[in-house]
């Protein structure tokens, strides 16, 4: 069953593009990634999908639910992480939670097992809060009444990597009761680890929906060589499409398989290489060329 079936779903700021002609679906258990750069339309899907803001045309559902009609009914069975978060400062953490529980019917005791595996204070004030714990508040806030489905906006902006991890095993558990996950990011790597679908956006329209098993064997990876002192930056590299020279650095764009790009450059007269990832920008120009 698609818990989310998107349909030619189109949003315009007066003459501004929001986002234009998207349509995808979400399988039920899914964790389900939507990844694009700054702008690209990821915060006005959302948005769209939890009647915050009304679509210009094209419809959607959500567990087979119309998203204008039955907003009400579909807001208390999902759970919402929004890209930035805004409360009222002066309130505790634990008085906003608890508020929050009682008007989803939610078991407060949960409240207290999410702070505690993300380490998050309960009796500071909100204004107190680093942008990180905010963002934790956030979470628990999304997670509480165990949502059927989870919309999640660049959820880990602001999260250092061990608290990535809790928070990733936290969606595991989550998934493995059943729940949908849906969740923005500009990060490519994290929705590789996480997801096992994935849309791409670009300037409001649709430019792929792939699993990440596909996505992860068609690899890009961004490699920096150095070579030893005194020898020559020539020479040719398989899979390499893009190539930028900086003193005695080489910064290359290579499409293929690892373990080729190693065994190539194990012939090189290296002093140093760092392999990492592409940018969003450098996936979109060279990913889709055959
Ligand atoms: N309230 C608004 N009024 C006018 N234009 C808007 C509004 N909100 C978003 N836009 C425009 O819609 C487009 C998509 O923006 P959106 O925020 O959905 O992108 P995004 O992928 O979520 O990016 P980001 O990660 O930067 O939030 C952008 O061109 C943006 O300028």
């Amino acid at each position: 069953m698609n818990v989310v079936d998107i349909r030619q779903l189109t949003k315009m700021y007066k003459k501004n593009r929001g986002i234009e002609g998207i349509t995808f679906s979400i399988e039920e258990g899914e964790i389900f990634g939507f990844i694009g750069p700054n702008g690209a339309g990821k915060s006005t899907t959302i948005r769209t999908l939890l009647n915050f803001i009304y679509p210009t045309s094209g419809s959607a559902t959500i567990f087979g639910k119309d998203i204008v009609k039955d907003a009400k009914e579909i807001r208390q069975h999902v759970g919402y992480l929004p890209s930035e978060i805004h409360y009222y400062d002066d309130m505790k953490v634990i008085d906003l939670l608890t508020y929050s529980a009682r008007f989803y019917k939610a078991n407060e005791q949960r409240i207290k097992t999410l702070a505690e595996r993300l380490d998050l204070d309960l009796h500071k004030k909100i204004e107190d809060l680093s942008f990180g714990n905010r963002k934790k508040v956030g979470i628990v806030q999304a997670l509480l009444h165990e949502p059927k489905l989870l919309i999640l906006d660049e959820p880990t902006n602001g999260l250092d990597p061990l608290m990535q991890n809790t928070f990733f095993e936290l969606l595991f558990e989550e998934r493995k009761k059943g729940a949908t996950i849906f969740f923005s990011s500009h990060i490519l790597s994290e929705v590789q680890k996480l997801c096992d679908r994935v849309a791409i956006i670009k300037e409001g329209k649709l430019v792929q929906v792939e699993t990440v098993e596909h996505l992860t064997k068609k690899n890009l990876k961004y490699v920096t060589v150095e070579l030893e002192q005194g020898k020559r930056l020539d020479f040719h590299l398989d899979g390499v499409v893009k190539k930028e020279e900086k003193g005695s650095e080489i910064k290359l764009l290579y499409k293929g398989e690892i373990k080729q790009l190693i065994h190539q450059l194990d012939s090189l007269p290296l002093k140093d290489v760092i392999i990492g990832e592409p940018t969003l920008e450098d996936i979109f120009l060279h990913y889709y060329e055959k």
